[in-house]
């Protein structure tokens, strides 16, 4: 499975952790940086290129760090055919896969510690999207706002 990974400064230092957990695991992790600890980069800069490579099934899911997660959500689903979450706990890692087809997961690098993080990526990339009608329908309803 080829997974995107990026952050800005806020979260550079637990995007490098994931970066050597997804490996070890097996994945084909692409990096679209930041490379290298800026503290003035931006968010957006970093976030909206892995944003559009899950858009464009270049990577099938996301991973997108920063300080709090925060504005990593908002960026990242003003990209059409992105569902990502701030995710803070386990539960809702996988439950966000299963019942809402989210494709990009974002972590606070000043909230939440490494163990923790990469718990929430496993079950994040291990969930699938149930399929189930009413999830379905829920969801073609999320899909609809974007052609309007
Ligand atoms: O979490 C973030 C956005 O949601 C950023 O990482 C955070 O705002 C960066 O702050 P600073 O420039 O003060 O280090």
């Amino acid at each position: 499975m080829k997974i995107g990974i990026a952050a800005d400064h806020g979260g550079f230092e637990l995007k490098e952790t994931l970066h050597t957990f997804l490996t070890n695991l097996g994945y084909d992790v692409v990096d679209f940086g930041a490379y290298r600890l800026d503290t003035l980069d931006d968010y957006p800069d970093l976030i909206i290129p892995l944003a559009q490579a899950v858009a464009n099934q270049e990577v099938e899911r996301g991973v997108a760090v920063c300080g709090s997660g925060v504005g990593a959500a908002i960026v990242a689903n003003k990209i059409p055919g992105v569902r990502a979450a701030l995710i803070n706990d386990h539960f809702s890692a996988h439950q966000g896969v299963e019942d809402d087809d989210m494709n990009l997961i974002c972590l606070g690098g000043r909230i939440t510690g490494n163990r923790v993080a990469e718990e929430f990526v496993r079950a994040f990339l291990e969930a699938r999207f149930s399929g189930a009608e009413r999830h379905l329908r829920r969801l073609k309803k999320v899909i609809k706002l974007e052609s309007k």
